[in-house]
C-alpha cells in the first residue's frame, strides 16, 4: 500500500467515513490520532526496551514463560516454514518470548519482531498486541490495518492469555514479514494462536491449582480429554478458585457475576463430592454435566495433584490415590483401611462394605470404582424391592454396587446368585449395615463368599479421631463465607454419639449454617441432639478406641457412647485400661 493512500485512508475514517475496514481497526485508528496524539506519516523506529528493563518484564512473567514454551514450541514448528514468527508479549505489551528463523533476524528487528520489542498501542499504534490488550479480543491486524506505515507490511495476528483469575497476563502473537493480500488467508493463523492460548491457559490453571479439583469441560466427548474447551479448578467446598478465560463462555454464556468464587452447584446439578465420579474411570459419554440453564457438558475432572500442608497429610495423601485422598483426615485405623481399598480397587475381587449407616459405604465404593480405572459405569441398586435381579441381568458391564444386602429375604438371595452367575464382566460391590458375622449368618453360604471377597469396615462416626477435620470439611462444603464454629458448639458436635453417621452430621451442620446469623456457628445454632436411647455397654475394644478419639477424656467419652462417666471408669477399671 502506498502511504500516501494508507495516511489518506485513515483521515477519512477519521472523518466517519466507512472505507471497509474493520471496527476494531477503525476504533484503533481514532484512539491513536485523539488519545495518542499520533501521526500516520511520521516514521515511527521500532521500539526496543533496555536489557535491564527487558530482564525485568521477563522475570515477573517467569512463570508464565516456562508454562507456556513447551506448547510453544510446538506451534512455532507448525507455522516456521510458512515464514512465521512468534511473539509472546506481556501484559504491557513488552515481548518477553520470541521465535523466528534466526536467518531473518536483521529484518525482524527493524520491524520490531523481537526480543524485547515494545507493542503497546500508544506506542505502535495499531498493531496485533496493542489492539489486543486494548479489545481483550484475539485480532487480526493484517498489512494496512496497522496505524504506523513502516508496520504495514506485516500481518500479525495475537491472542490474549489470561491468568487464572481471568486477567490478561500475556498475548500470545504470530506474524509475517510479507503476507498475501487477502484478510482471510490468516484465518488458520488465527485458530492456530487461539487454541495454542486456550492450552497456555490450561497448563497455567493446572500448574497453578494441583492443591484443587479441576473440571475440565467440552462440548464433545471426543475432545474431553485431549483438547478440552474451558476448565475451572474448585476448592474443598466446590467454590471456583480459578478458570481459563473459555470457561465463562462454557458455564455462563448469557453472563452473571464473576465465576470465581461462586459455588459450581450454582451453576449446575454438580457438587465436589462428585467430582471422583468424573475422573477418567469412566466412559466420557457417561460424564455428562446438567447446567442450571438446561444445556448438557461433558466433564473429566482431575484430582488435586499436591500434598497437602502437614507431614501426615504428605505421606497419607501421597501413599492414596485421588479419590481417597479426600476421604478422611488424620484417623490411623481409617489410614489404613483406605490403603488397603486403594490396593484391592484394580482387583476383580468382589468387596463387601460394612459399617453403620450413614457412614460413607456408598461413597467409599464410588471410590473404590473410579481409582479402579474401569471404563465402564458405576450402577449402584438397593436390595429390596422385587426387581433386583432384573437390575443385575439388565446392568451393563462395569461395577455393580448392591446395597443393603442384610435385606435380601431368601428368594431374592437364590435369585441373585443365579444371576451373578456368568457375569464376569461385573465388578461387584456390596455394603452392609450389619456386621460381617452378623451377616453370614443371615445370607446363604454360597451368596456370602460371592459377595465378600475381602470385607473392609468403616467406623462409625463417634469412633473417628478426624472429627475436626471431617466437621470443617463438612462445613468449608456448606458455607458461602468461611463460617465457623465456637469451641462449644465443636465440642458439643464432637461429643455426640452420631447414630446417624456422617449424613446425620450433614443435617446437623445444614440447619446450623441455616440458623446462624453471622459466621460463628454457636450452641444455639446447633439442632438439638436426638433422643439418646439406652445403649448396651461397649465392647472393650470399642472403648478404647472411643477414649482414644475423645483424647482419654472420659466425660467427652461418656457422652459420645450414651452412658455416665463412673460407667466408663467401672469397664475401664475391668478391662485393665488406663490412660497413655
Ligand atoms: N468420607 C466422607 N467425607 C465426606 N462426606 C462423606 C464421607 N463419607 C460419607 N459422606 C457423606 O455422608 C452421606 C452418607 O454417605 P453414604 O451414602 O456413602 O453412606 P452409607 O454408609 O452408604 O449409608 P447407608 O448405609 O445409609 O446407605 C453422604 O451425603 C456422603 O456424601
Amino acid at each position: 500500500m502506498l502511504g500516501k493512500d494508507h495516511v489518506e485512508e485513515i483521515d477519512r475514517v477519521l472523518r466517519g467515513q466507512d472505507t471497509g475496514r474493520d471496527r476494531l481497526v477503525s476504533d484503533s485508528w481514532q484512539r491513536c490520532v485523539e488519545t495518542y496524539g499520533m501521526d500516520p506519516a511520521r516514521p515511527d523506529p521500532a521500539h526496543i526496551v533496555t536489557e535491564t528493563e527487558l530482564r525485568a518484564h521477563r522475570e515477573q512473567s517467569e512463570r508464565l514463560i516456562a508454562t507456556a514454551r513447551s506448547g510453544l514450541h510446538a506451534l512455532f514448528r507448525q507455522v516456521a516454514g510458512q515464514g512465521y514468527v512468534l511473539l509472546l508479549a506481556d501484559a504491557k505489551g513488552v515481548c518477553v518470548d520470541f521465535f523466528g528463523d534466526p536467518r531473518f533476524e536483521d529484518q525482524l528487528r527493524e520491524s520490531g519482531l523481537y526480543l524485547g520489542s515494545n507493542w503497546t498501542e500508544d506506542l505502535a499504534g495499531t498493531c496485533g498486541v496493542g489492539s489486543c490488550i486494548v479489545t481483550g479480543e484475539a485480532v487480526t491486524i493484517h498489512q494496512g490495518d496497522h496505524f504506523g506505515l513502516p508496520h504495514t507490511p506485516l500481518s500479525c495476528t495475537a491472542a490474549p492469555i489470561h491468568d487464572t483469575r481471568g486477567e490478561l497476563v500475556a498475548v500470545l502473537d504470530i506474524s509475517l514479514l510479507r503476507s498475501p493480500s487477502p484478510k482471510s488467508s490468516q484465518n488458520l493463523a488465527m485458530g492456530l494462536v487461539t487454541s495454542s492460548a486456550r492450552r497456555v491457559e490450561m497448563a497455567n490453571l493446572m500448574a497453578m491449582t494441583r492443591r484443587d479439583w479441576v473440571l475440565r469441560v467440552s462440548t464433545s466427548p471426543e475432545f474431553l480429554e485431549v483438547d478440552p474447551e474451558a476448565a475451572v479448578a474448585l476448592d474443598g467446598s466446590g467454590r471456583i478458585v480459578g478458570m481459563t478465560s473459555g470457561a465463562r463462555a462454557a458455564l455462563q454464556p448469557t453472563g452473571g457475576a464473576d465465576l470465581i468464587g461462586i459455588r459450581i452447584d450454582e451453576l449446575m446439578e454438580l457438587s465436589v463430592d462428585d467430582m471422583p465420579d468424573l475422573m477418567r474411570g469412566r466412559p466420557s459419554e457417561d460424564r455428562v454435566l446438567r447446567l442450571k440453564d438446561g444445556r448438557g457438558l461433558f466433564g473429566h475432572a482431575i484430582a488435586p495433584q499436591t500434598p497437602l500442608r502437614s507431614r501426615a497429610r504428605k505421606q497419607r495423601e501421597a501413599a492414596l490415590p485421588g479419590a481417597f485422598g479426600s476421604f478422611a483426615g488424620p484417623d490411623p485405623a481409617l489410614g489404613a483401611l483406605l490403603a488397603q481399598a486403594a490396593r484391592l480397587s484394580p482387583t476383580a475381587i468382589p468387596l463387601l462394605i460394612c459399617g453403620e449407616t450413614g457412614t460413607g459405604k456408598e461413597k467409599l465404593a464410588r471410590a473404590i470404582h473410579v481409582t479402579g480405572c474401569k471404563a465402564q459405569g458405576f450402577r449402584a441398586v438397593r436390595c429390596t424391592g422385587r426387581s433386583l435381579a432384573d437390575c443385575v441381568i439388565d446392568a451393563a458391564p462395569g461395577t455393580l454396587f448392591l446395597r443393603g444386602v442384610e435385606d435380601l429375604d431368601p428368594p431374592a438371595q437364590a435369585a441373585l446368585l443365579a444371576n451373578l452367575d456368568g457375569r464376569g464382566d461385573l465388578r461387584v460391590l456390596a455394603s452392609s449395615r450389619a456386621g460381617p458375622e452378623a451377616l453370614r449368618e443371615h445370607l446363604r453360604e454360597d451368596l456370602f463368599h460371592r459377595l465378600a471377597g475381602a470385607i473392609l469396615t468403616l467406623p462409625p462416626l463417634r469412633h473417628r479421631a478426624d472429627m475436626d477435620w471431617l466437621i470443617d470439611r463438612l462445613l468449608r462444603r456448606r458455607s458461602a463465607d468461611d463460617m465457623r464454629l465456637s469451641p462449644a458448639a465443636r465440642a458439643e458436635l464432637k461429643a455426640r454419639p452420631w447414630h446417624g453417621n456422617i449424613r446425620e452430621l450433614e443435617h446437623a451442620l445444614d440447619t446450623a449454617v441455616a440458623l446462624c446469623d453471622g459466621r460463628v456457628i454457636d450452641l444455639p445454632d446447633l439442632p438439638p441432639a436426638p433422643q439418646q436411647t439406652v445403649r448396651q455397654p461397649p465392647a472393650e475394644d470399642a472403648l478404647e478406641t472411643v477414649l482414644a478419639a475423645c483424647g482419654w477424656n472420659m466425660s467427652q467419652a461418656a457422652r459420645r457412647l450414651g452412658v455416665n462417666r463412673s460407667t466408663i471408669l467401672r469397664r475401664m477399671r475391668k478391662a485393665g485400661l488406663s490412660p497413655p
